[in-house]
C-alpha cells in the first residue's frame, strides 16, 4: 500500500519531557508506532539525539514545563529541525506558549490532555498525515475579521450605548463571529469589580441557545462551572486556553452544555492588562469544530484581545468623559440651591429664543418674578428655612411649566420663565397660574409666601436686554401695586 493510502512511513522519534515517569508512560503508550522511539529529559539531550537522527520526529510534551519554562532552548531545538517534523503535546491551559515557539519554526501539536488510548489514536493520525502544520485558515477572511474588529475600535468612544446602538464590545464579538469556523463569542471584562462579568456576546444560530449565565454569572454555588469555563480561566489567570475537546476540562456538566450546542472547541484569550499582573478580561471563541491554529491565526487572535483590551479601555474612557462632561455643564449652567438654569445660561437661553422665535415668526414671553417680603421670611425663620423657601416656589412654578419652558433664578429671589410661542395674554394666563400655585403652595417650616410678576411679549426688533428691561419695570409696577398680583409690560 502506498502513503496516499494511509500507511505509517517507518519514523523513528525523540519525545522529551522533564518528568521520568512521564517518559515512561508515553514509550509505553506509544514506542510502537516509531521503528525506535529515543528519550529526552532536556533541550541538550534531545539536540544529541536528533543530531544522530535528524529524520525523527520531534515529540515537545510541554507538560510539566510550567515553572521556569525555557522556551528559547526550546524553539533553539525547533529551529534546528530544518522543516523536520515537530509536534508539540501543549496543555490547555499553556496555549500561549504555541506562537512563541512558532517563531522559531513550523510545527504542529496537540492539546493535552489526552487518556493513553486517544494519545495513541491522534498520534497515529499524525505520523500517517504526517504534513506541518499549514496556515490553514483562509487569509481573506482573517482580514475580514481584523478589519471589522478594527472599524469596531474606531467606534469605541461613541457614546452609542446611549441612543440604543451597539457597544463596543456587541460589535467586535459580532465582528469575530466571521473568523472561520467560529459559533460563539463573548468578551469578559473586569470592569469596576475584581471578578470578571459577561459585557458583550454573539452567537451563530446553532449556538445562539447557550447560556452563559448558568455557566458564567452569579454565585459558585449558581454556576458551578466557572471555575473551568476558559473565558474566565484566562480572564482569571492572564494564560491563553484553548479546550480543543469540551471534556478535557473534566467537567461533564460543561462538556455537555457544549456539546448541546454543538461546540467542540473553546478558546479562552486574555486581555492584556493596564499593569503588570493586572488581567482585564478574556475573549471567548467557541467553534462548532476542533481546528488547529497556524502562526498567522494566533498571531491575528493575539492582535484581537489587544485591540479588545484597548477597545474597552477607550469605551470606559468615553463613558468616563461623557459623565464628567454631564457634571462640568451642570455645575456651569444650573443653580446650585434650586436645581433651575442659572442667571447666566438664562442669558444664553434667551437669547436663542429669541433667534428662534423671529425666525419661525412665533411669539415669545417672558415672565419675571420675585418673593414679596422675603427679607421678612429670612428674618423670621432664619436663612436655612429661606433657602428651603426658594427651592420650594422653584418647584412649584417648575412643575406647572411645559418641557419647552425654562425657568431661571436671575438673582437672590429673582426667577424669570422663558416661554416660547407664547403670546402677552398667553403669558399672563401662566403668570396668573404660577402667582395662585405658590400662593397655595404649603412650605414646611414656614407661612405661605407669596410672588409678583411681569409679564412681556417680544417685540417684532427687541433685543434681550430691552426685553428684559420693560419686564423688570411691569414686575415693579406689580410691587407697587400691592404685590401678590401680575402686571403686564408696555409695549
Ligand atoms: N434664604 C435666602 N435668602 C436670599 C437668598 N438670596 C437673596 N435672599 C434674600 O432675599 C431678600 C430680598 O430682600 P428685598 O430685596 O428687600 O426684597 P423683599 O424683602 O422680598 O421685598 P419685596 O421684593 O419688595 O417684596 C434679602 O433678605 C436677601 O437676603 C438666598 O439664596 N437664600
Amino acid at each position: 500500500m502506498s502513503e496516499q493510502e494511509g500507511v505509517q512511513r517507518p519514523l523513528s522519534g525523540v519525545y522529551l519531557n522533564p518528568a521520568a515517569p512521564r517518559r515512561a508512560a508515553f514509550a509505553q503508550a506509544c514506542a510502537g508506532l516509531f521503528t525506535q522511539l529515543r528519550l529526552a529529559g532536556d533541550a541538550g539531550d534531545a539536540a544529541r539525539l536528533l543530531a544522530g537522527a535528524p529524520d525523527s520526529l520531534l515529540v515537545l510534551d510541554l507538560d510539566g514545563f510550567e515553572i521556569g519554562i525555557d522556551l528559547a532552548a526550546l524553539g533553539e531545538l525547533v529551529a534546528a529541525r530544518a522543516g523536520a517534523p515537530v509536534l508539540v503535546l501543549c496543555p490547555y491551559a499553556g496555549a500561549r506558549w504555541l506562537p512563541a515557539l512558532m517563531a522559531y519554526g513550523p510545527l504542529s501539536y496537540l492539546i493535552e490532555p489526552l487518556a493513553e488510548e486517544a494519545l495513541r489514536r491522534e498520534l497515529g493520525v499524525f505520523l500517517r498525515a504526517l504534513v506541518p502544520e499549514t496556515e490553514a485558515a483562509d487569509p481573506c477572511a482573517l482580514l475580514a475579521v481584523r478589519a471589522a474588529a478594527q472599524a469596531a475600535l474606531a467606534e469605541a468612544d461613541a457614546a452609542d450605548e446611549a441612543d440604543g446602538g451597539a457597544g463596543f464590545g456587541e460589535r467586535l464579538c459580532a465582528a469575530l463571529l466571521g473568523w472561520p469556523g467560529v459559533c460563539h463569542v463573548s468578551l469578559f471584562g473586569t470592569g469596576a469589580g475584581p471578578r470578571p462579568r459577561l459585557q458583550a456576546r454573539a452567537a451563530a444560530p446553532s449556538a445562539a441557545g447557550i447560556d452563559l449565565g448558568a455557566i458564567v454569572d452569579g454565585s459558585a454555588r449558581a454556576a458551578p462551572l466557572q471555575h473551568a469555563f476558559p473565558g474566565l480561566l484566562a480572564a482569571a489567570s492572564g494564560e491563553t486556553v484553548l479546550l480543543d475537546d469540551p471534556a478535557k476540562a473534566d467537567v461533564p456538566q460543561l462538556a455537555a452544555a457544549l456539546r448541546g450546542h454543538g461546540v467542540r472547541m473553546v478558546l479562552g484569550l486574555p486581555l492584556p492588562g493596564a499593569g503588570p499582573g493586572a488581567p482585564r478580561g478574556a475573549l471567548c471563541l467557541m467553534f462548532g469544530a476542533a481546528q488547529r491554529f497556524g502562526r498567522a491565526q494566533l498571531a491575528t487572535l493575539s492582535d484581537l484581545a489587544q485591540l479588545a483590551a484597548f477597545g474597552l479601555r477607550t469605551a470606559e474612557l468615553a463613558r468616563e468623559n461623557e459623565a464628567l462632561l454631564g457634571r462640568v455643564t451642570e455645575l456651569a449652567t444650573l443653580d446650585a440651591l434650586t436645581g433651575v438654569a442659572n442667571r447666566r445660561h438664562g442669558e444664553f437661553l434667551l437669547e436663542g429664543e429669541i433667534r428662534r422665535a423671529r425666525r419661525y415668526r412665533l411669539p415669545l414671553a417672558l415672565i419675571a418674578f420675585d418673593l414679596d417680603r422675603f427679607r421678612n421670611v429670612n428674618d423670621a425663620y432664619g436663612h436655612p428655612v429661606g433657602d428651603i423657601v426658594l427651592r420650594s416656589v422653584a418647584a412649584t412654578a417648575r412643575a406647572l411649566l411645559r418641557s419647552s419652558d425654562v425657568l431661571v433664578r436671575s438673582g437672590g429671589e429673582d426667577f424669570q420663565v422663558i416661554a416660547p410661542h407664547t403670546s402677552a395674554v398667553d403669558g399672563l394666563r401662566m403668570a396668573e397660574k404660577l402667582r395662585a400655585a405658590i400662593a397655595d403652595a404649603v412650605i414646611p417650616g414656614c407661612d405661605h409666601v407669596t410672588v409678583s410678576l411681569g409679564v412681556a411679549q417680544l417685540g417684532e426688533t427687541e433685543s434681550a436686554d430691552s426685553l428684559v428691561v420693560r419686564v423688570n419695570a411691569a414686575l415693579a409696577r406689580a410691587k407697587r401695586a400691592g404685590r401678590n398680583c401680575v402686571e403686564l409690560a408696555m409695549q
